[in-house]
């Protein structure tokens, strides 16, 4: 795929990116979760937890770095606030409850709305381009693989007509791969039985303790001026009382645009 556009004055993050592996026999991987993040909650976090001890347990995989990508203005879906809110949000969300998450703001800033092949290979290009991937203990130098982590409606969407091509799919199932978590709602096993030639790229998480927080049940219940604390970090919260956000559903894509 050609190189994706860049944005001015913008820094790749990496305080938190495992730089030296710890295990040099396992391959090391990058988690990047692409979605609205509108709000950010602690559901999207787990995610990233839930994945940990899935690649810890049954992969011979090591993860050095996770990573929020927000989607751009552009991606049209109702209730998406401005991009420069939920990366604020996502960004909070991260350094306060995690030590290992990081938000990267290229997609969100990208005038156009950017496929998730291209954001993977942004990815790609940062990490291992750019930068020359990962150190093992022994010095030696080594390409880290970007999976996507996504949630399993979102895999679903995968074999609906129309939504994803077939050249991304295959260059992102069969270049890159995903972990997807099971979601309450969706039957995965159907949604992979159309990506069965992708099968060994594909690794399902299962929800061992159920959880549907989702983005919309939380702008519902703030329009209703119901409580989302422990649905969303404290400071997420603090942080959508202080900027009047998620009021109106209708409006959020035009007035809370800074
Ligand atoms: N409860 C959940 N269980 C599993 N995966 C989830 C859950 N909530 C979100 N995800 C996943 O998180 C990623 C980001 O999704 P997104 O920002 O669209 O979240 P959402 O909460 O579903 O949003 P919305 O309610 O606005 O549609 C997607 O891959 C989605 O599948
Ligand atoms: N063709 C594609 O690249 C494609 C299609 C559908 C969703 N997505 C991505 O999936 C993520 C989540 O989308 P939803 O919020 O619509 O579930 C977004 O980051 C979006 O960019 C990508």
């Amino acid at each position: 795929m050609s190189r994706p556009p860049s944005v001015p004055s913008y820094t790749f993050p990496t305080h938190r990116f495992r730089h030296v592996q710890r295990d040099s026999s396992r391959t090391p991987i990058v988690l990047v979760a692409c979605g609205s993040f509108s709000p950010v909650t602690y559901l999207h976090l787990r995610m990233f937890e839930m994945a940990v001890d899935h690649v810890r347990q049954n992969t011979e995989f090591e993860i050095v770095g996770g990573y929020l990508s927000p989607v751009s203005d552009k991606y049209v879906k109702p209730g998406l606030l401005s991009s420069y809110h939920r990366v604020k949000m996502c960004a909070l969300a991260s350094e306060e409850t995690s030590s290992w998450l990081m938000v990267d703001p290229w997609e969100a800033f990208q005038p156009e709305y950017q496929r998730t092949a291209v954001v993977l290979d942004h990815f790609d290009h940062e990490i291992n381009t750019v930068r020359g991937g990962v150190i093992t203990a022994d010095g030696e130098k080594r390409s880290v693989r970007v999976m996507l982590l996504a949630g399993s409606d979102l895999i679903a969407t995968m074999s609906e007509p129309g939504v994803w091509s077939p050249a991304d799919l295959e260059h992102i199932l069969g270049k890159y791969g995903a972990l997807i978590i099971e979601r309450a709602g969706t039957d995965v096993s159907a949604a992979t039985e159309a990506l069965a030639q992708w099968r060994h790229n594909i690794y399902l998480v299962p929800q061992m303790i159920f959880n549907d927080v989702s983005s919309t049940k939380v702008r519902l219940f703030l329009r209703r001026g119901l409580s989302v604390r422990y649905l969303t970090p404290s400071c997420v919260i603090d942080y959508i009382e202080e900027n009047g956000l998620y009021l109106d559903e209708a409006d959020a894509q035009t007035s809370a645009k800074r």
